[in-house]
């Protein structure tokens, strides 16, 4: 049995807006749109009603699933999410109550479109971000409350790798001062002496760098090579786990593809352990043991990765998947294509309920209302959804 490297419990992350101002304005404003809308859709219907019974009435006839315009739809979710906030601020919800277990030696893959909260998760299991609650432990240490002064022997072991290998790079300084820079602040060097030198370039080999890319600077390299050189850094203190925050979304397909390789080939030989951030379910796929998909701050599914590619359960895995382009052409003719309808909607005033329900084509009644449960519906395949599994 693998042994759990990290474990996160219940992790928010909450980041502050600002006052929430006019939020009576607000309301009274959506409840005349959503009256308005309703009287002139529906002249004949209950004429005699005040205008706060008669949006009640609206509202009521709204949770039991009445199908109204767009518009009023429209208007009635958003009386209810704004509704839904309690208190005196705002907060940008970027993760709403996340639990995750990553074993030693494997890839968890998180997908979702962009803003659902991933680096922010990355970043916080990391101690990047304080978490607003919850918990995370690493090797069974609660590292919760742990300064950055406790964390400093952790984050030898600990690392992460950017997106953009373009900015992540001082351009001031050469490739061997970018890898071997931690070495020198962990301590694990004294002085850049030829032991130092000759182990930066061991592992600029293990990465597929040459040895004389060393005094160079990362202007002088391609992304690949220089995504290459932010794996080197990242490796130089051999740790045992990695965030990969979208690390190969900024290159070219081929490229890619080599760097994935790459990052499977220093798995095996150094025994890491990633959680792989991407919006991209096709390029998670080639890479991930275990994968979770999020939506708006919440992890909507988990399952090991034949699970959820053969049998996904949530109306939105559902709809990812079905975006995927397929090369043979056969197939691409016969899929299904599920289409999702409007936008995200925001991370601070959250749909009541499910918050997938605006988009969701199987919503019903009960979505609007209730938080669906995260639960094990087969054996390591987690789902948040009243409806999992049904036929879109
Ligand atoms: N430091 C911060 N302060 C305030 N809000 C933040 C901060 N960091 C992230 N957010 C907000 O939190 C939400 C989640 O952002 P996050 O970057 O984690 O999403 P993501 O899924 O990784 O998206 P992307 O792939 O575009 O980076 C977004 O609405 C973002 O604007």
């Amino acid at each position: 049995m693998p042994k759990v490297l990290l474990e996160t419990k219940g992790i928010k992350q909450y980041f502050p807006t600002g006052k929430r101002r006019n939020e009576k304005k607000n309301l009274k404003r959506l409840s005349e749109k959503a009256v308005k809308i309703y009287k002139n859709d529906y002249p004949t219907e209950n004429p005699q009603l005040k205008e706060k019974d008669l949006l009640n009435l609206i509202l009521e006839q709204f949770k039991e699933g009445k199908k109204f315009s767009d518009e009023l739809n429209a208007t009635l979710t958003e009386y209810e999410a704004r509704s839904n906030v309690h208190g005196e601020r705002l907060y940008v919800r970027a993760n709403d109550g996340i639990d995750l277990a990553i074993f030693e030696g494997e890839t968890v893959g998180l997908v979702g479109e962009s803003g659902c909260g991933k680096s922010t998760l990355g970043r916080t299991i990391l101690k990047l971000y304080e978490p607003t609650e919850g918990e995370i432990f690493f090797n069974g240490e609660d590292i919760t409350k742990y300064s950055s002064n406790k964390m400093m022997p952790l984050r030898r072991e600990m690392q992460i790798i950017f997106q953009d290998p373009y900015s992540a790079l001082n351009p001031r300084m050469t490739v061997g001062e970018i890898i071997g820079e931690a070495l020198l602040e962990h301590g694990v060097f004294k002085s850049r002496n030829d032991d130092f030198e000759n182990y930066v370039k061991e592992i600029m080999k293990t990465c597929g760098l040459e040895d004389y890319m060393i005094y160079r600077y990362p202007h002088e390299f391609s992304g690949g090579q220089r995504q290459r050189i932010g794996i080197a850094r990242a490796l130089a203190l051999k740790p045992k786990f990695i965030v990969c925050d979208e690390a190969v979304s900024a290159l070219d397909v081929s490229i890619q593809s080599q760097i994935i390789n790459l990052l499977k080939d220093l798995q095996k030989e150094f025994g890491l352990a990633y959680l792989f951030i991407s919006h991209d379910l096709s390029v998670v796929k080639h890479i991930s043991d275990r994968i979770g998909v999020m939506y708006l701050g919440d992890m909507v599914e988990f399952s090991d990765k034949d699970s959820l590619y053969e049998n996904p359960l949530h109306p939105y895995t559902k709809a990812l998947l079905s975006a995927i382009p397929e090369t043979d052409l056969q197939k691409s003719r016969s899929k299904k294509k599920i289409i999702l309808e409007g936008d995200i909607p925001s991370n601070v005033i959250v749909p009541t309920g499910c918050k997938f329900h605006t988009r969701c084509p199987i919503a019903k009644n009960i979505c609007k209302r209730d938080i669906p449960e995260f639960r094990e519906v087969e054996k390591g395949h987690f789902v948040a959804c009243h409806f999992s599994g049904a036929e879109i």
